[in-house]
């Protein structure tokens, strides 16, 4: 019986859901993590959980944009005596009309002072026996010249990041210009990942079986979980007994991961173990997925009420390709969701495709493919516009994971029959965050007409 008391759904009588009612359902189940507060260097790659505002301006004075003299600027160009240094750190002097003071960049300006003339526009004349130095200002500038004005990079009281902002390297600058160093943000969620399957032994096995495999899926998994900023946990490899199956999520929920991903044993054979558990302990929202590859995807949420909460599970599919990319379009969308993203789900762009792809005349077909910025077909070489390009990373059975290698799209081909031509433009989910495209063909483009 599955936890609402209603009869086991034999794995055979799924109903197949499309993608995006997949997706959806996903989202709609999954809660934003709780907010903590952390030091803004820790920050890093998270989601802000509540806006920052810049407690004081930047600059917090009037600062000097250039090594050169702080002037009156209504004195003009002439001869004059440089009064003092304005350095930071020293106490503040006022400057009287008829002097400079030297000042260097970033220097605060000393009250009085309206301006700065930067050293090249002026001649040093040497100092005088009592050691007063003169200095010619050659060209006449105007009140606020190389000034950078209180507040003019950040007013005080402005927000300076909303919530749901991510914070990268520069917001991680920003945060410290401001002084805001804690910040409240999203927790990461804790992901365990559990590989399940008699036939399935650890990497570095030495005499492998007729039928043994090495477990490629746990640790590409545990990778792909840790490149998204998750807390992961490994649960091993269950061997195929409901039992041990059952122990593994037990392992799971008492390390207080937040997701659970497994693999293999989803299918239709009588050692698929991960349904029937998941329709005892839990909901499972759906157990099949009109997509190739990864149709066995299933999804389910268990409830933990000895801690109060839940726990989310992804059955993957265990063909390690299914896997991978049902780990993008499944569970990526969730972790971004549980760590505040506004909008989780994987970024679509156009390309054109290298080759020809054979369709799949049942079910829509996420491709590998290494998209490359071009020049369009035909395009003159001095043609400043590009295209991205997607090659086709080759045999796309699912057990074959070289068909992942350097692949940073996965294009969607719609569910037909026949080949979809070569130079069909077609949508494409971006994977990670582009680092695997090959460097462009043409040089940048610098000028656009
Ligand atoms: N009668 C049917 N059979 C299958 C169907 C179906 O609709 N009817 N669907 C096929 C599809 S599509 C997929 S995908 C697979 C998914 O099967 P399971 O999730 O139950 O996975 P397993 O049977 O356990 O394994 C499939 C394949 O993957 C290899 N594997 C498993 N775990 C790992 C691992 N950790 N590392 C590397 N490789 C792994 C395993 O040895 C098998 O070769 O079901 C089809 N069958
Ligand atoms: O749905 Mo499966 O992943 O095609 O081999």
């Amino acid at each position: 019986m599955a936890a609402d008391g209603a009869p086991a759904t034999p794995s055979a009588f799924y109903k197949m859901l499309a993608v995006p009612e997949a997706q959806e359902l996903i989202l709609s189940e999954t809660q934003e993590l709780p907010a903590v507060e952390v030091r803004f260097q820790d920050a890093l790659h998270h989601t802000l959980a509540a806006e920052v505002r810049a407690v004081e301006p930047v600059p917090g004075f009037r600062a000097s944009i250039k090594d050169g003299y702080a002037v009156v600027s209504s004195d003009g160009t002439g001869e004059y005596e440089v009064a003092f240094e304005a350095f930071a750190g020293l106490s503040p002097r006022t400057l009287q009309p008829g002097t400079v003071a030297y000042i260097g960049t970033g220097g605060p300006l000393p009250e009085g002072s309206d301006a700065v003339v930067q050293i090249e526009d002026t001649e040093f004349l040497g100092a005088a026996p009592s050691g007063a130095k003169r200095v010619r200002i050659v060209k006449a500038v105007a009140p606020g010249c190389d000034v950078r004005q209180v507040g003019s990079d950040m007013a005080a009281g402005e927000v300076v990041l909303q919530a749901g902002h991510h914070i990268g390297a520069a917001e991680v600058g920003i945060l410290a210009s401001v002084g805001a160093t804690r910040v409240t943000v999203h927790r990461k969620p804790h992901v365990a990942v559990l590989s399940t399957g008699d036939e399935v032994c650890e990497p570095d096995a030495t005499d492998l079986k007729l039928g043994q495999i090495r477990d490629a899926n746990r640790a590409m998994l545990l990778a792909a979980a840790a490149g998204t900023g998750a807390k992961v946990t490994d649960v091993g490899i269950a061997r195929d007994t409901a039992a041990n199956v059952e122990a593994a999520l037990d392992k799971a929920i008492s390390e207080g991961a937040d997701i659970l991903i497994t693999t293999g044993g989803v299918s239709m054979g009588d050692k698929d173990f991960i349904k029937p558990l998941l329709e005892r302990r839990g909901t499972v929202f759906f157990g099949k997925v009109k997509m190739k590859p990864g149709k066995p995807l299933t999804f389910a949420k268990v409830p933990v009420p000895q801690q109060g909460r839940s726990l989310l599970v992804f059955g993957l599919p265990g063909n390690p390709v299914s896997s991978l990319v049902t780990f993008h379009l499944a569970v990526v969308p969730c972790i971004r969701k549980m760590e505040g993203w506004q909008e989780p789900r994987l970024r679509r762009v156009h390309v054109r495709t290298a080759m020809g792809i054979k369709m799949d005349p049942e079910r829509p077909e996420y491709h590998r493919a290494v998209a490359h910025w071009a020049r369009p077909a035909g395009a003159e070489p001095s043609a400043c516009c590009g295209e991205l390009v997607a090659s086709s990373t080759g045999g796309q059975i699912s057990s074959r994971l070289l068909s992942l290698r350097s692949a940073n799209v996965l294009l969607e081909i719609p569910q037909a029959d026949g080949v979809l031509p070569a130079g069909t433009v077609v949508s494409a989910l971006v994977l990670g965050d582009l680092g695997a495209m090959p460097m462009p063909e043409t040089p940048a483009v610098t000028v656009l007409p």
